[in-house]
């Protein structure tokens, strides 16, 4: 954790951070170098108090875990895999928005048949997700495991479905496939390490503030 004087925000680079920045904006929070150019992995901002620290989307929930940094925004995706323990996840940033969902092949043949003879598998970097969201069908499935380019996996024999994100469905779509069931709504959060919630609550809280007012002018309540 950053020192008392220090707050420390961890975000992983691409749209997490273009859509993130313009809230922080609010707070007069600027990045003062741009990690798409830039190697850096910590960022001074134009507030000498706050730091970013430019992280992998699925570590920010760890940094923030234990400490390494204050706060952070992750996406519910990686918040649900993580399991959220030592953090709190006050406010929806209402940005990265997209879906959890199964998909699949247009004509699934065997893969939905009641009557097959092995376990239906499923490929996804969202283990968790995927198993409860199969388990509360009452369907046992062979889950596996994969980083990325979950699209293939059903393509080339290795699943018959896969649980991806999909924003405009044009992945799918290019790959052949079609989203089948619908899991739940992703959006990214601010995170918050329990301790820096005490300690250094004002700083906190005052940034929590200005961010809610943020997201509040800039997603207007019809766009839901
Ligand atoms: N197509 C999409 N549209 C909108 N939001 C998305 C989309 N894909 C992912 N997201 C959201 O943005 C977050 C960050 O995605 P990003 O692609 O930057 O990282 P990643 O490649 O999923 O993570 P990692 O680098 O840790 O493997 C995801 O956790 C998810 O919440
Ligand atoms: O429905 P769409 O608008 O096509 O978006 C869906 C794609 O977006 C995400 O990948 P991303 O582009 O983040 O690449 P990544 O898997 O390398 O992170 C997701 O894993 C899908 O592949």
């Amino acid at each position: 954790m950053g020192t008392d004087e220090t707050l420390t925000i961890a975000l992983s680079k691409g749209r997490i951070f273009e859509q993130a920045m313009p809230l922080l904006a609010a707070a007069d929070i600027r990045a003062l170098d741009d990690p798409e150019r830039s190697r850096k992995l910590i960022l001074d901002t134009s507030d000498p108090r706050v730091k970013l620290v430019i992280i992998r989307a699925s570590d920010v929930p760890t940094y923030v875990q234990y400490g390494a940094a204050d706060l952070g925004v992750a996406g519910k995706d990686v918040l649900l895999e993580h399991g959220g323990e030592g953090l709190y996840e006050p406010l929806d940033l209402r940005i990265a928005r997209c879906r959890m969902m199964v998909a699949g092949k247009p004509d699934p043949g065997l893969a939905m048949h009641p009557g097959r003879r092995r376990l239906r598998r499923i490929a996804t970097k969202y283990v968790r997700c995927a198993e409860r969201h199969f388990a509360a069908k009452g369907e046992q499935v062979e889950i596996i495991k994969l980083y990325g380019s979950m699209e293939l996996a059903p393509l080339v024999g290795l699943s018959d479905l896969i649980v991806d994100l999909v924003e405009s469905g044009n992945t799918l779509k290019a790959n052949g496939l079609v989203p089948l069931e619908h899991i739940c709504d992703i959006s990214s959060r601010l995170i918050v390490n329990k301790a820096a919630w005490k300690m250094k609550h004002a700083r906190v809280n005052d940034l929590l503030q200005a961010l809610r007012g943020a997201v509040a002018s800039s997603v207007p309540a019809a766009a839901d």
